[in-house]
């Protein structure tokens, strides 16, 4: 495995309960800046809820191959991707909001034989949760951005946002030595801010300016907020959406959740009042983006070789 800092990235921890003063906005800002990664702590999302989630993701993703590619990546619904899309020990199930009952459902009606109410109703009321969560990181991360950001910019250009949820389950070999092999490819996010629950596995790292790859670290009950291309390109650049991958390097099965929060598809992207530099991207249609990256992966999952940049940075040459 290539170059990688031994210790893990100390990156902000915000409260997200209580109101952040100015120097926690600054720290914030510089993190957003140069990682495009931070930590939340007092999200209110329980641990029973977790619990719940990673039990019924555990069930199903233990069903039968055939079973579960009823869903995807050949069926209409598209809402699994198998092992060896995005990586020989990566597989993930969808399940999209805005009614995240009904899209559980869609699958749920497929994979099992009997209704399955309590796994819908979760996925509903987590889907629910993230959408909040999401709408308040957001408003901070407008804060940081200064000038009444918040107020001026957050209904008219984030209000009409919508999520998605993809459970990821990781299963490393189990018959050879190694010491490490990559779960997941890196890649950048497609979303303006991805909210994710990693489990005590740990295993995600963010790739440095200089090259170097650096862990993450996993701490109970906080959540990783990363920034997506979309965000990046909003906020001209300001905000970093990081090429990141996961490592795994123990023999144990890892899951995570990740929440993706993103523009709606006819959203034209274009940075707001941009004052002290000149925009460094094109206007763009956010579904133009989306549809870039998809046809330039051949449909291979979003294993990321161009980003943002490719797409619509401005050429001043
Ligand atoms: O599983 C993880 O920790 C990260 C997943 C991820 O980066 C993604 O799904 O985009
Ligand atoms: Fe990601």
């Amino acid at each position: 495995m290539d170059d990688y800092a031994k210790t893990p990235l100390q990156l902000p921890l915000i409260d997200i309960s209580q109101p952040l003063n100015s120097s926690s906005l600054t720290t914030l800002s510089q993190a957003c800046r140069d990682w495009g990664f931070f930590h939340i702590k007092n999200h209110g999302i329980s641990k029973d809820l977790y619990t719940k989630i990673c039990m019924f993701s555990k069930n199903i993703l233990s069903l039968p191959l055939d079973t579960k590619l009823k869903l995807g990546p050949s069926s209409s619904l598209k809402t699994y991707t198998p092992h060896f899309i995005a990586s020989p020990f990566f597989e993930s199930l969808r399940v999209s909001g805005p009614d995240y009952y009904s899209s559980a459902k869609r699958s749920g009606d497929i994979l099992f034989e009997a209704p399955n109410p309590e796994f819908y109703k979760t996925m509903q009321e987590y889907g629910k949760k993230m959408m909040e969560l999401s709408k308040q990181i957001m408003i901070i991360l407008l804060k940081c951005l200064g000038d009444g950001f918040d107020t001026k910019y957050y209904e008219s250009e984030f209000g009409q946002c919508h999520g998605y949820l993809r459970i990821n389950s990781y299963s490393p070999p189990g018959n050879i030595e190694y010491e490490a092999v990559e779960g997941l490819g890196m890649h950048t996010d497609m979303s303006c801010i991805t909210i994710l629950h990693q489990d005590e596995v740990g295993g995600l790292q963010v790739k440095a300016k200089d090259g170097k790859w650096i862990d993450i670290k996993y701490s109970e009950g906080e959540l990783v907020v990363n920034i997506g291309d979309l965000l990046q390109a909003w906020s001209n650049g300001k905000f970093r959406s990081s090429q990141h991958r996961v490592v795994l390097r123990k023999p144990s099965n890892r899951l995570s959740l990740a929440f993706f929060w993103c523009f709606e598809d006819e959203k034209m992207i274009v940075a707001p009042d941009v004052v002290e530099k000149e925009r460094i991207y094109r206007p763009f249609l956010c579904g133009d983006y989306i549809r870039f990256k998809v046809i330039s992966e051949k449909g291979r999952f979003d294993k990321v070789k161009y980003t943002i940049d490719d797409f619509a940075v401005v050429d001043t040459a």
